[in-house]
């Protein structure tokens, strides 16, 4: 046993770097190596700060704990690599952890927010004006204004060298369907300027999404022109900046097109807010008192993730029965009402692969328009490893080593599956894991 003064003592003895009076006391009793003082702080952790090696060489030789943290989450190397004692930092990382950390497998988050597809925010939404009708009304009026089409969420692009290019349609050009009372129009935003421009000058964008086939009309348009089907992969043909006006266009059309009644009494809507609201025509309609989501366009949370192995060198792909052949993707799944990411994160990879996940790890996040998720992008560590895919779901998944994403990423010839494609952030968790950062 030691008393309060002893232990005082101890830890003064520790912080002022005397080794003699620390290796004294030690050996009065040994108990006190990890007792703690004033914030949680160890001996060890008070030498580290102060950067007395010699203390901290001492404290360890007679097994002092490293894993151990104060109340602000540091470890003693924490503490000694804040207070830039790389020493005795490189001294505490060469002495192995009795208990594991799985964080330390998390890959460093350090580094410039992902270029992600879909993600590029090409026009200022500029929300105010959304409610400034005058104003609407002259810019879809502008010679200047551009309108994209839409025919049941698919984009009129037009292709040529090897790129598919968003169609700008002008106003004379969608005059019909302005006319007609049925049409969505959707307010997108003005182009970005270098310079204030005065909010008249501003060249505005929206979009508009047509049911009825508008073929005939666009013969006298452009002969080029088409509506690009399906979502995927058809998007993913896009550039960086047509993809991301398109992952806001869509998401909202899909909605117009998803939600047209009120979703509280059933009864017919109007579009308000240059079509980022629709509000119930009923009087007496709960959903005219307060505000209800049901006004506005959805967002889907999803979690990705790739689920790392306890030995930090392999990592969990799934693929599901409609993936093109040979492809592995992370898992990923809906968030849940009442759920938190981790516990989204913890749950999916359960259900779908078996696995139990401890630490969890925020990367990024992707727009995604089919039709308006939000992927939520994680690094995971597994306590668990053996893998019973949900046949249901997933028509395999397994562990793969950090060389076979590489070659995968590569596209060596001895790769064994093959990446997402670059447009998917699955394919970022997986590159920012391997810390391979060539431009591929
Ligand atoms: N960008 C990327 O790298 C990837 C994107 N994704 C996207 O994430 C989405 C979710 O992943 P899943 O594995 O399919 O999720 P999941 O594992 O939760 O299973 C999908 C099932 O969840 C149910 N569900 C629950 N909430 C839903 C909602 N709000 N909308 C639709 N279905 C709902 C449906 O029964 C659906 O069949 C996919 O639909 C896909 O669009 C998926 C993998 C990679
Ligand atoms: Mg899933
Ligand atoms: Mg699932
Ligand atoms: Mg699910
Ligand atoms: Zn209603």
């Amino acid at each position: 046993m030691f008393s309060d003064e002893l232990l005082a003592r101890f830890l003064d003895a520790s912080s002022r770097g005397d080794v003699e009076t620390v290796s004294v006391l030690m050996s009065r009793s040994t108990e006190l190596l990890n007792q703690r003082g004033e914030q949680g702080w160890t001996a060890l952790m008070l030498a580290a700060r102060n950067g007395h090696f010699d203390v901290a060489k001492v404290l360890l030789s007679h097994g002092c704990d490293t894993s151990g943290t104060n109340r602000s989450g540091q470890t003693a190397a924490d503490v000694a690599q804040f207070w830039g004692n790389l020493h005795i930092a490189r001294l505490l990382a060469s002495v192995p952890d009795p208990v594991p950390d799985l964080r330390r497998l998390l890959p460093d988050r350090a580094g410039e927010e992902p270029d992600t597809f879909f993600n590029r925010e090409f026009l200022d939404r500029m929300s105010v004006k959304r409610s400034d009708s005058e104003w609407l009304d002259s810019k879809q009026a502008s010679p200047d204004s551009v309108f994209l089409l839409f025919h049941k969420l698919n984009p009129l692009v037009s292709s040529g060298a090897g790129e598919t290019r968003l169609c700008k349609l002008r106003a004379p050009g969608v005059q019909e369907l302005l006319k007609n009372g049925d049409t969505v129009v959707v307010f997108l935003g003005v182009e970005r300027q270098e310079k204030q421009e005065k909010d008249d000058d501003l060249v505005a964008w929206f979009a508009l999404d047509t049911e009825d086939d508008p073929t005939e009309f666009l013969k006298t348009e452009d002969p080029g022109c088409f509506f690009l089907p399906g979502a995927m992969p058809g998007l993913l043909r896009l550039s960086d900046d047509d993809a991301g006006v398109v992952a806001q266009a869509r998401s909202v059309l899909a909605w117009h097109s998803r939600y047209r009644f009120c979703p509280t009494c059933g009864s017919a809507t109007k579009v308000e807010e240059a079509g980022y609201k629709r509000t119930c025509l009923r009087a007496g309609c709960r959903s005219l008192q307060g505000v209800h989501n049901t006004c506005y366009p959805r967002v889907d949370p999803v979690v990705i993730m790739l689920v790392l192995h306890p030995d930090g060198n392999q990592c969990l792909l799934g693929r599901k029965k409609t993936f093109p052949p040979g492809l592995f993707s992370c898992l990923a799944g809906f968030v849940e009402p009442g759920e938190a990411l981790e516990s989204a994160v913890r749950r999916e990879v359960l259900e779908e692969s078996g696995v139990q996940v401890g630490p969890v790890q925020y990367l990024s996040s992707q727009a995604w328009p089919m039709p308006s998720c939000l992927m939520i992008g994680c690094h995971c560590v597994a306590l668990t490893t053996d893998v019973t895919a949900d046949e249901n779901e997933i028509e395999e998944a397994r562990w793969f080593t950090r060389q076979q994403v590489i070659d995968a990423l590569v596209k060596d010839k001895r790769a064994v599956f093959k990446m997402p494609p670059r447009q998917a952030i699955a394919h970022l968790l997986l590159k920012h894991w391997t810390g391979f950062n060539a431009n591929l």
